[in-house]
């Protein structure tokens, strides 16, 4: 009967996280008429904790644009890039020919393969790469696998234990590390034109998502389909959430945690490590941004 079948589908797509009429229709299994799977017209290659998942839900509101709904890890895992392209392509979404397909793995932008096996897949390849603050992304990164920890009974340490050892900064800890945005950079402009690479404002899509957005729009010759009614900031979440076709939705809890309070000494130690290496990154990207 009609009813049961309709909830069926309500538990069905509860059970499958499915947000949007939009992701509905391009997840299906069965082919919908006139769509194919696209390999991705652009890659959010990252930064992990950057904004990925924000981004991408976000570009996900314009009607050109379909996203694939989990992390690849096509091009920094081995054990999947040995699959093949066609494996890749098989977990995109369905798309019409007016759509570009779009898919976000953090772990990209610090993989040391990335770059070139994205290069030999597209060379003309449209990148995104949001970037927040290096120090917060270290705070964000450690508040991510303390929480990780917690959640698997693990032991945990305070966020100074790990930074500061025998009283100096433990600069090859793996969060201080992804933040050397210039070290990461470099390798993907020896493959990658600039002008090839959007670089977005994290920090800024946090605070005004909109105005970042409309530059992807126009970076990707997409029309700007994106609108300020498509937000709405939620206070208890204390982020902005997103209205699309008839639906309010925030991020996973697991976005947008609170970190904790780092003392004073420590968060200037990180800032003067970061200077030198944030400001040799303005130069090779010819912008700036007011990171500590
Ligand atoms: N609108 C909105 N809602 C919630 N969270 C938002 C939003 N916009 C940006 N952010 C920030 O995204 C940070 C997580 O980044 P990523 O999605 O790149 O993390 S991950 O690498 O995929 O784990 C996450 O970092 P934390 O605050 O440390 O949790 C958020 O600050």
């Amino acid at each position: 009967a009609p009813v049961e079948n309709g909830a069926l589908l309500e538990t069905l797509k509860s059970q499958v996280g499915l947000f949007s009429n939009k992701s509905e229709h391009y997840s299906a299994q069965v082919r919908p008429p006139g769509t194919s799977r696209q390999i991705p017209q652009t890659i959010i290659i990252g930064v992990r904790k950057g904004g990925t998942r924000a981004l991408l839900e976000m570009l996900d509101i314009h009607p050109n644009i379909v996203v694939a709904a989990t992390e690849v890890h096509f091009f920094d895992w081995d054990e999947n890039y040995v699959k093949g392209i066609d494996w890749y392509r098989n977990l995109m979404p369905f798309s019409y020919g007016n759509q570009i397909t779009i898919e976000k793995t953090p772990g990209y932008f610090t993989s040391p393969q990335a770059p070139g096996r994205i290069h030999d897949m597209n060379s003309s390849i449209k990148l995104l790469l949001i970037l927040r603050d290096p120090t917060e992304r270290v705070i964000s990164d450690y508040t991510q696998v303390y929480y990780n920890r917690v959640e698997s009974h693990k032991p945990v340490q305070l966020f100074e234990d790990i930074v500061i050892k025998n009283g100096v900064l433990n600069t090859k800890y793996k969060a201080i590390q992804r933040s050397l945005y210039d070290v990461h950079m470099e390798k993907w402009l020896k493959h990658f034109s600039l002008d090839q690479i959007h670089i977005v404002d994290g920090n800024t899509l946090i605070k005004d998502p909109l105005p970042e957005l409309q530059k992807v729009e126009r970076f990707l010759n997409l029309p700007s389909r994106i609108m300020s009614s498509n937000f709405y900031f939620n206070q208890t979440k204390g982020f902005y959430c997103i209205r699309s076709d008839g639906r309010e939705r925030c991020l996973h809890e697991s976005k947008g945690r609170p970190h904790p309070l780092v003392n004073t000494t420590v968060l200037e130690q990180l800032y003067s490590y970061f200077r030198e290496h944030n400001a040799k990154f303005y130069r090779m990207v010819n912008h700036s941004f007011d990171w500590h």
